[in-house]
């Protein structure tokens, strides 16, 4: 477990009132689920000393598509429902970070083709079947992590995409749809009931990305909004970047 995360999670549980023992007995029932596997060494070959995109829902998502098409080289980690506009767009992830609230059809599409990194939590537990479609799987927890469930920290599907690409050693993690801020991304499943919690979650989201920052050995882009650490990039740095 990343060093220092126990106290990041007391943070969570108290700031959204969660229960601890739910999120546990979520992450028991996905371990259940999940067969033994390789999919770890999967995960190393794709992102170690590699260029990684981590895709989120945020605004400029819409605009980041067409410059993700183009994309030649490098890993594309998508967080949950920004994989539906991207699978419209031709464009098929190596890597899904979902807690499998994002559209179902979609993570569907690809269940025999991407690996699946699902986060279980005390508010998801009905949804974990779900995984048993995904041919390559692993699962993640918040909790202390035991048998098959890891926990490389981070706590929205985004953020979390970020610490498993930084976890595994990627040589660059460049941001794309990753604004956070005041505005929810068109492409976010968010009711409008749940629009504030939303809003804490995405600040949340962002704060771990600036407390990641000065502890990761991933040098950190975005192409999306300002975040502390990361270095401000526009697209046409793109091609300077990657390597
Ligand atoms: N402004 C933004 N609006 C929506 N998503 C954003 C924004 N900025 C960054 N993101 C990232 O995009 C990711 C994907 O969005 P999605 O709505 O699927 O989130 P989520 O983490 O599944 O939300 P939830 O907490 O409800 O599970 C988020 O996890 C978040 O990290
Ligand atoms: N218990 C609990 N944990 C979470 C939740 C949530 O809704 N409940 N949502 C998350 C990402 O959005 C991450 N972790
Ligand atoms: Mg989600």
């Amino acid at each position: 477990m990343i060093s220092g995360w126990k106290k990041e999670y007391s943070d969570i549980l108290k700031k959204f009132n969660y229960d601890q023992k739910k999120d546990k007995e979520s992450a028991i029932l996905l371990d259940s689920i999940l067969k033994k596997s390789k999919v770890d060494e999967k995960i190393y070959d794709l992102i170690y000393g590699k260029t990684v995109f981590v895709i989120g829902s945020g605004p400029s998502l819409s605009f980041a598509i067409p410059k993700l098409r183009n994309l030649k080289k490098g890993t594309k980690i998508v967080a949950d429902s920004s994989l539906k506009p991207l699978l419209e767009n031709g464009i098929i992830p190596e890597i899904v970070v979902t807690d499998l609230d994002g559209d179902e059809s979609s993570l569907r599409k690809i269940a025999k083709k991407s690996i699946f990194v699902v986060h279980a939590h005390g508010d998801n537990i009905e949804k974990l079947s779900l995984s048993k479609e995904f041919k390559k799987c692993i699962g993640t927890t918040q909790t202390k992590p035991f048998n098959k469930i890891q926990n490389f920290g981070g706590f929205t599907d985004g953020d979390r995409g970020v610490f498993l690409a930084s976890h595994y050693g990627a040589k660059k993690i460049i941001l794309f749809g990753m604004d956070f801020g005041n505005r929810i991304g068109k492409f976010s499943n968010t009711k409008k009931s749940e629009r504030k919690i939303k809003l804490m979650k995405l600040k949340k989201g962002r704060s771990l990305l600036e407390w990641l920052a000065t502890n990761t050995k991933s040098e950190l882009f975005t192409t999306s909004m300002q975040i502390k650490g990361f270095k401000k990039i526009s697209y046409k740095d793109l091609n300077t970047i990657i390597t």
